[in-house]
Parts: C-alpha cells; structure tokens; sequence
C-alpha cells in the first residue's frame, strides 16, 4: 500500500459535522443560507468529495434517509452495517418474523389464556426508529395464533417525518387491524414523552401509567387525541381511546416492542418492565430488534455484528484516541462508532460535555460548542493523542426543530467552531478529516402527502462533504475520487495514521 503524501501523514483529527448534508443552494437549504467561510473554503481548497450516507451504501433499504447510528457505525466499521431497519425488513419480506418460534410461543400463550397483547411503537414511515408497516406484520401474525385482544399504544412522531402528519399514520394502523381482524388502538402519546432520552422521567411516566394503567384523558377517537397537542405530534398528550376499553396491562399479558431503534425506547421499556415487576405484574416482552435496556428483553431480530473497526485497529496498533461530543451525541462517538460496544479500551480516552439546565435549541442554537471546542483544541494540543474523534452536533440537533433561522445560526456557530479547531490542528500538525454523518440541515421543509410543502426537521438521503485538510500548509496534487461513502472514511483514518485498513473493512483509503 502506498504511503500518504508527507503533508497528510501524522496525528490527526476526524470531525464529524452531525446533519451536514451537501443540496444545491434553495432558500430551505440553511447550511447555503448561513455564512459559513471556513466550510465553505473547505471544500473548495482542500481534498473533497461527497460521500454516500443513505440507502444501500451504508446498510439501509435503497431510498432510506441516514441517521447517526448508522452513520457513526459506518464510519468506525470501514463497512456497510445492515442495520436493524433493514433486518427487520428482510425478516418480514421473507416471513422469518411471523414465523419467529419465541413470537409464536408467546401468541400461542396469549391466546390460549385468553390474555392480552400489547404492541408499543412509534407509528410513522419515518424508518429511523420505526416503520408502522412492521406493526401490520405483528398484526397478521397476532391473528394467525388467534389471539383476540390486541391493543396497540401508539407513539406519534411529527420529528422524523413532516409534523401534524400523525393522523394519516394512525388510520393507516385501522387499515391494518380491519385487514388483520384483530387489533385496536388504546392509547396515543406523542414521541416527546415516550421516546425521551435525556432522563427526563417525569415525561417517560407518563408513557408508563398510560400504556401500564390506562391514565389519560379519555378521547373519543385518535383525531382528538392529536388536536389536543399545542405542539404538534412530537407533544401529543396521553390519551385513552374510551371506545377501546380497557387495556391496561393485568399479569400474564403479552408486550411486543415494534420499534427496532433501541436509544429513544429503551427508557420507556426499562420503566415499564420496573412498574409492572414493582406492581406484580409478570408478562411476556419481546422487542422487535435488541434494546440497551437494563433487563435483556429477548428480540426478534438479531443484530449485526460491527467488530473489527476503527476502535479495535487503533488498539491493536497501540494509538490513543480522545473522543469528544456533546450529551446527544456522546455514544456516537463512543458506543456506535466502536460498533455498539460499550468496552472503553487501554487507549481510549472519552470527554462527554454537559451543559446546564434543560436545552433550548431555538433559544440556544450554539449549545455548547464552544466548550466542545475548547476540548478538542486541547486534545489536540497533547502529543500522546494520536486521533482526537469529535462530534459537532449544532446542524442536526438544531435542524431537527424544523426551525429555519435557529439553523442558520448553529450552522454558523459549527462553521465558527471548525474554523478554530483548523487552527489548532494547523499548530499541532495534524491533519483534520470533516465529514457529515446524514444530511438533515440542507433541507429544511418537506411536501406532505397533501401537497403542502412544512417545515421539516428530520434527516435527508443527500451525501454528505467529506474533506480532508492536509496537517501542512502546502498547495497538496491530491485529489478524492469522486465517488465515496461513509465507509472510506476509517480505512483513510488508518492509512493517514500510517497504518493499513482492518482486514474487516471494505471501504478503501481516499487518498
Ligand atoms: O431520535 C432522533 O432525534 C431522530 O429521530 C433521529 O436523529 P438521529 O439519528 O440524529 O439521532
Ligand atoms: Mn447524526
Ligand atoms: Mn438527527
């Protein structure tokens, strides 16, 4: 393999610019809007190209928006990853699912005393946590083992896919019980309490008492349940479809998780599974692919494995790597891009910034970035730190408000912050690979299936930039191929590091 060319070799930094996404220029493109000079000096002086960050590329079905799991897997594994979407998508299509022995016992119990199912998750096509078709499946097969009481509690979105979408998908689950002949929805909740994932328990126990013992406002029907939310279908309020009847949870019922992304349930499942065992209550719970929770809950689909990345090469090689993020993505560049492995090894050092107080990203679009900053210009500056691993999250995290002027002003903040930290990489001789995880800030509305053109937070299928800043200033000959994706990006991590791609990788050197 050949050496990098002198100005690139050494040390170095890999910055991930979470949702930055490359789009022509369009007056809903806040990455375009924003003045942005370093990034925009970036693509046009050093080595870039686009990398693909969707679809197939990465492990996703084809036309399938990325995500910062995948995303962050993908860069530390050098490889495609099939992701849990995917898998649970193949496992429907060739009717693994329905067939799977632990559901069908499950069923086979449920139905034989008479007891209950329960099916949680988020209903939307939105494909990052969930795809409410998958929900359709469970149905056909909750009706093959004659199982007669089905409730499903279902979570509104209005993040991943346009807002105030949520009543469409909703009736879209009556379509599948009335196909099905089992199945009715008990409850509705917005993804903001049930999908919390900042610890913020007082919102998960809402989830909890509704989905467990049926406390809400009674509705008469869904609509109502969503023309309650003041703040769309992210907010909508715990209600309980009277018409449905009971449906709390009694001993002995059955749980089927539909969501396959385990970050934003899985505090909503570890605090149901501690209410009922709390209120002695004992059921049956699967989950359709693994969750991090604290108790196992034995899935229906198993996940990839993702060993031999980046982490495992920079250990075997013996390199110190500092990792630095922000609380929202401080498992991307820990847990996911080490390939969902929560092992922190010998040469691993991780900087996790926490701010004060509950974020307003409208408000406060710069987060805190400026202390993000401040640690990987440090980091930088140590010479036993080989690869510093940052994330700068402002573009997605603020884009996913669908506010236009707040992205603007986090897209400018990161450009601001990536300006500095060329600085520091300039002075310690590093050099710096930028790239975006998924896009999201380059497009900022979405026409909903009426025809209305909303403002959209969620993420997009465009590549994302991928640049590389040599660790001197010389007029570098290199050029990137013009076609890349996210799995280059480790085997050029290692090859700028002086070291050879990890036999599990497929991606290739850029340079
Ligand atoms: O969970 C979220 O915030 C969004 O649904 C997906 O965003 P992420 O993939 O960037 O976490
Ligand atoms: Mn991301
Ligand atoms: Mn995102």
């Amino acid at each position: 393999m050949s050496t990098p060319e002198a100005a690139f070799a050494g040390p170095g930094i890999l910055l991930v610019l979470d949702g930055w996404g490359q789009a022509p220029a369009a007056d809903d493109n806040a990455l375009a809007l924003a003045h942005t000079p370093v990034l925009d000096e970036l693509v046009t002086r050093f080595p870039s190209t686009l990398a693909d960050a969707s679809g197939e590329a990465v492990g996703l079905l084809a036309g399938t928006v990325g995500n910062s799991e995948i995303g962050h897997m993908v860069i530390g594994a050098g490889r495609p990853l099939p992701y849990d979407s995917l898998l649970a998508q193949q496992a429907i299509d060739n009717g693994t699912l329905r067939a799977h022995p632990r559901l069908g016992t499950v069923l086979d119990k449920t139905a034989a005393a008479g007891r209950a199912l329960h099916l949680i998750g988020l209903c939307s096509d939105g494909q990052i946590h969930a795809h409410v078709e998958h929900l359709s499946d469970l149905l056909a097969a909750a009706a093959a083992h004659q199982v007669s009481r089905v409730f499903i509690h279902a979570i509104t979105d209005g993040r991943d896919v346009a807002d105030h979408t949520s009543p469409a998908y909703l009736a879209q689950v009556a379509e599948f019980t009335d196909r099905a002949g089992t199945g009715r929805i008990a409850t509705v909740i917005g993804r903001g309490y049930a999908m919390d994932k900042a610890g913020s328990l007082d919102l998960t126990e809402q989830a909890v008492a509704l989905v467990a013992d049926g406390r809400g406002t009674p509705v008469d029907s869904v609509d109502q349940a969503v023309a309650a939310s003041e703040r769309g279908d992210e907010w909508v309020p715990a209600s309980v479809l009277t018409a449905t009847g009971d449906a709390a949870i009694t001993d002995s019922d059955a749980v089927v998780w539909f969501n396959f992304r385990s970050d934003r349930i899985q505090q909503f499942a570890d605090r149901l599974i501690e209410h009922l065992t709390a209120t002695g209550r004992s059921v049956d719970m699967l989950s359709l692919a693994q969750y991090d929770t604290r108790a196992a809950i034995p899935a229906l689909v198993q996940r990839a494995d993702a060993s031999g990345g980046l982490a495992d090469e920079l250990a075997a090689a013996g390199l110190r790597s500092v990792r630095v993020a922000e609380a929202e993505k401080f498992e991307h560049v820990t847990y996911y891009i080490n390939g969902r492995d929560a092992t922190v090894r010998d040469v691993e050092e991780h900087v996790r910034i926490t701010g004060e107080g509950k974020p307003d990203y409208i408000a406060r679009p710069q987060m805190n970035l400026d202390r993000v900053t401040a640690a990987v210009v440090q980091a930088a500056g140590r010479a036993d730190v080989d690869l510093v691993v940052a994330n700068l999250a402002n573009i997605d995290v603020v884009g996913h408000t669908g506010h236009l002027a707040a992205t603007v002003t986090a897209c400018e903040a990161t450009d601001a912050a990536v300006g500095q930290i060329l600085g520091a990489a300039r002075d310690s001789g590093r050099w710096v690979l930028a790239v975006g995880d998924h896009g999201n800030a380059e497009k900022m509305t979405k026409q909903a299936p009426d025809g209305t053109v909303r403002p959209y937070g969620g993420h997009t299928t465009n590549p994302v930039p991928l640049v590389i800043v040599p660790a001197r200033e010389i007029r570098s000959a290199s050029t990137l191929p013009e076609k890349a994706t996210l799995a280059d990006v480790a085997p050029t991590v290692l090859h700028l590091l002086g070291h050879k791609p990890g036999s599990a990788m497929t991606g290739r050197p850029l340079l």
